[in-house]
């Protein structure tokens, strides 16, 4: 450099120019030639590393997977083929049922797939794997922007998930402020109008309702006043069908038309946020358990998203549990006028005397959980687990929840039956809430049997095989929230209607135990007919 300076100073003198600038000449080339050929030598060692650091990273992820069970690849392209033509939880099935509780499949060359089906490991790894896959922070974030709830990342969620757990309980304890009961008396009133016009559609309804509960918790009564929320609705819909499409591009589809089709959809959905959150804040009584106001669009988005897909999804399920179980759907009744019997509250209905209500919900949640899969990874570091088994860096690894809530070495010889009374346990005390009373005259025969003996429910979690909520560090934080609306919501709707299917519905009426919330129950129009 120092000679380079000495060449820019004898620049200035005048006497020895022509020879000066041959010599200059000859120096600026040698020079450029010389930082050519450094900026090459370093692009050529830090290409080589970087592509060592790969060779090396794969041959580790080999060999680690290679200690783990599971079927041999078919090609060098791993399982992928295998995978589009099979559904992944029979072909999970079928490798836990060969090589044993932790089983690994090559989705391709450099993706290995580990499944866990023992729910002691399962339990450890829900622990310890605290990230989730990048896709899945990805499909929130091209679509709602940057979320603190939902990214992929434990460290960038693990914050707010704390302050809203904490948010939560605290309402819990308080549950009448919890569950919006005009949220409740609004569906209501909507069922009323929509069974003058006959029957309703059981998925139509199930979303609707999960969107009405969902929203007026967050937002407040405001949003059950708010003039566009059928189109939000619509709007979060459309949204979320194509979220992972988009996402599944490695490199983001900007040549695409529909991608920008989709990115507008997106837009126009923020504007619409933007707005329900400006109306909330002019309203003095806002009294929804998130200061929206300070919540990232991202989460808000996020939440609404989940929750009305995963709410929608139970609410449909028990709905069609309850019409294909009516002596459950009677008993549940009962339950509800024996509630409303022993409650001081006139407009408050306890769902916590309701024990065969809640365990009913319990068992709709594990007999069809909201997704096949819970998914986890490690993005720092190797996963360690305490029977040796080691879970490489960045490989995805899977609970196939269905097939540990279906299993009966958890469950017992019924596991693939739906029977509420799994989560009841009998007490032969008879509560002074019991005595009956002319009004409920009706139900005397079920009534005389609850007396003899009542039923106690029996904490859910205790089993470590029921995830419909996932557990660990990642684990649904609304869970105690979710529960308490959608008994909420069927204590209201079973005492004023009884629901049946509609004659002209589908008559092969049993739902299918491993059908998900993504095949809900298309098609299936439901009656629901006043009680007497
Ligand atoms: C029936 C209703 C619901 C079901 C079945 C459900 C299920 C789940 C599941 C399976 C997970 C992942 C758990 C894991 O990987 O261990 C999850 C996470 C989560 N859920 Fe829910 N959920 C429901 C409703 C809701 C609602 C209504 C909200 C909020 C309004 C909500 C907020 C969340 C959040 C914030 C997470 C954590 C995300 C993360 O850490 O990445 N959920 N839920």
């Amino acid at each position: 450099m120092n000679s380079f300076i000495c060449f820019v100073l004898q620049a200035w003198n005048p006497t020895s120019s022509c020879e000066f600038s041959r010599e200059t000449s000859r120096f600026l080339r040698d020079y450029a030639v010389w930082e050519i050929n450094a900026f090459l030598w370093i692009s050529l060692i830090s290409i080589t590393y970087f592509l060592t650091h790969r060779l090396f990273k794969l041959f580790e992820l080999w060999n680690q997977g290679s200690k783990i069970p599971g079927p041999p690849s078919p090609s060098f392209y791993g399982h992928f083929t295998t995978l589009s033509k099979q559904n992944l939880t029979e072909v999970l099935s079928d490798s836990h049922g060969e090589y044993g509780s932790i089983v690994k499949l090559w989705l391709s060359p450099n993706q290995l797939l580990v499944s866990i089906k023992e729910p002691k490991v399962i339990k450890e790894m829900l622990w310890k794997a605290k990230d989730k896959l990048p896709l899945t922070g990805k499909a929130f974030n091209l679509a709602f922007g940057q979320s603190a709830l939902f990214a992929s990342s434990f460290d960038k969620v693990e914050k707010r998930r704390e302050s809203l757990a904490s948010e939560l309980n605290v309402k819990l304890l308080d549950r009448a402020n919890l569950i919006p009961t005009r949220a409740v008396d609004r569906i209501m009133a909507e069922l009323h109008q929509n069974m003058a016009k006959g029957h309703v559609d059981c998925k139509m309804a199930s979303q609707h309702m999960a969107f009405t509960l969902l929203g007026a918790t967050i937002f407040g009564d405001t949003f059950l006043a708010w003039s566009k929320a059928t189109i939000y609705e619509e709007l979060l819909m459309m949204v979320s069908k194509d979220a992972c499409f988009w996402a599944s591009y490695s490199v983001t589809p900007f040549w695409e038309r529909g991608f920008w089709r989709y990115r507008q959809l997106c837009t126009e959905l923020k504007c619409q946020t933007r707005d329900l959150i400006q109306e909330c804040s002019r309203n003095y009584k806002f009294n929804g358990h998130l200061n929206v106001r300070d919540e990232p669009y991202g989460n808000i988005m996020g939440m609404l998203i989940h929750g009305c897909l995963t709410m929608g999804g139970l609410i449909s399920n028990m709905l069609m549990r309850l019409v294909t179980h009516p002596e459950i759907q009677q008993k549940i009744r009962s339950e509800i006028i024996m509630a409303r019997k022993g409650s001081e509250e006139k407009d408050l209905l306890i769902v916590e005397k309701m024990p065969l209500l809640l365990a009913t919900i319990y068992e709709s949640a594990r007999v069809m959980p909201a997704g096949p899969l819970l998914q986890r990874c490690s993005l720092q570091h190797d996963l360690r687990l305490k029977s040796g088994v080691i879970v490489p860096v960045g490989a995805i690894v899977v609970v196939p929840v269905q097939l540990v809530q279906m299993d009966d070495s958890s469950w017992g010889n019924d596991a693939d039956k739906f029977n509420p009374y799994r989560f009841l346990c009998k007490t032969d005390e008879t509560s002074p809430s019991l005595n009956m009373d002319k009004s409920i005259a009706g139900h005397a025969e079920e009534l005389k049997d609850q007396r003899k003996s009542s039923f106690v429910l029996n904490d859910p979690n205790e089993n470590t095989a029921f995830l419909p909520f996932g557990s660990g560090t990642r684990s649904c934080v609304y869970q105690k929230f979710v529960i308490q609306g959608i008994a909420t919501l069927f204590a209201s709707l079973l005492e004023q209607y009884e629901v049946r299917l509609n004659p002209g519905s589908k008559t092969n009426s049993k739902p299918s135990s491993t059908d998900s919330i993504s095949q809900d129950f298309l098609g299936y129009k439901l009656v629901f007919a006043r009680n007497n």
